[in-house]
């Protein structure tokens, strides 16, 4: 009997950045050319390369899936003879502490809103669900901020479940990485969107009670997700860099929680970050956040400088 060496499955197409950066087009770019100047006014840390040769191709795929949505929608409801009302399209965007998950979906928001029929995008991070820093301490959770355990699931499920039955306003709790909490009585409101972004370290987890038949997932509500990836020990150097950049900004502010390290010397900033990361954030990439990528839509692989190698994108 002879084996025939099968070629391995894999449910994602992969596409180098030379061959996604053309799935942009000219006359689009012109579209994006006055948005430019606000995101470069932005103060985001992206290039202009970056943008237009990963995320505008990106903006444009979705910008096609939202259309067939919405199609498919009302599809459904003439099926049903019902009344086609609006239902917000959700995209989640996961991937580990300090890849770079809020610049990449502040980045979106604004480029998905500046297509011609101008969607109103809201962005939301699941920071604001994370239990407030009493509620953490009483548990002894604080030095495991961030895994699932610190999560109010419930809080955030109830959430997308309100903003997906289509309610006009609907809030989330905000909170402060100046003061390392949940800012109490605070809320940002989302408001009529035609697209949430939801993005968070946790977006595509679904340990909550999976033995439950019934058992719902955050990612149920997503139409579209993205998992944002990066080899570790370029993400441990993001973190320590945005952790000495803090130092020297916000943690100088009284308030701050991290006032203490104000006056850290740099090699000493790096000893505290590099602590921080290998005692809490690196576990947690590595038990809880990792081991979801495979189920996102899309994969945005960084190498380097957060430079975009290539993109998989599932098939089905
Ligand atoms: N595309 C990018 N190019 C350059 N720097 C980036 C990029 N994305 C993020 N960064 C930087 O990397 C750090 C982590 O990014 P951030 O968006 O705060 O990550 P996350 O929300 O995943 O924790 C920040 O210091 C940010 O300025
Ligand atoms: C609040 C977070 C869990 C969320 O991460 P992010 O928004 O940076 O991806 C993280 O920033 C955090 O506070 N982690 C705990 C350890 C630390 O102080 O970095």
């Amino acid at each position: 009997m002879t084996f025939e060496k099968t070629a391995r499955y894999s449910p994602y197409q992969t596409i180098d950045r030379v061959d996604w950066a053309r799935r942009s087009d000219d006359a689009m770019l012109h579209v994006f050319e006055q948005d430019m100047d606000a995101l470069r006014g932005m103060n985001e840390p992206l290039n202009i390369k970056e943008i237009t040769e990963v995320y505008v191709p990106l903006s444009r795929l979705i910008n096609f899936y939202v259309k067939a949505a919405q199609e498919l929608y009302a599809a459904t409801s003439s099926f049903l003879g019902s009344t086609v009302h609006k239902v917000p399209y959700i995209i989640g965007i996961a991937g580990s502490v300090a890849v770079g998950k809020s610049t990449t979906a502040r980045v979106l928001q604004r480029l998905l809103s500046a297509w011609p029929d101008h969607p109103r995008v809201d962005l939301v991070t699941t920071d604001g669900f994370l239990y407030p820093n009493s509620v953490l301490e009483s548990r002894q959770l604080m030095n495991r901020k961030g895994f699932p355990e610190s999560y109010d699931i419930r809080g955030l499920m109830h959430f997308l479940a309100e903003v997906k039955s289509g309610r006009e306003r609907v809030s989330a709790p905000v909170y402060s990485h100046l003061e390392y909490d949940v800012l109490p009585g605070q809320r940002q409101w989302v408001e009529s969107p035609d697209i949430v972004i939801v993005e968070g370290i946790n977006v595509l987890q679904v340990k909550q009670r999976p033995e439950r038949e019934d058992a719902v997932f955050v990612s149920d509500f997503f139409d579209f997700s993205i998992y944002v990836d990066a080899k570790e020990h370029d993400l441990r150097q993001w973190y320590i860099e945005r952790f000495k950049r803090l130092r020297a900004t916000a943690f100088q502010d009284e308030d701050s929680f991290f006032h203490r390290y104000a006056s850290l010397s740099d090699e000493e900033s790096v000893q505290m970050a590099t602590y921080i990361w290998n005692t809490i954030n690196k576990p947690n990439l590595v038990e809880n956040i990792r081991p979801t990528r495979y189920r996102a839509n899309l994969i945005l692989e960084k190498g380097k400088d957060h430079f975009v190698k290539s993109v998989q994108l599932r098939k089905i």
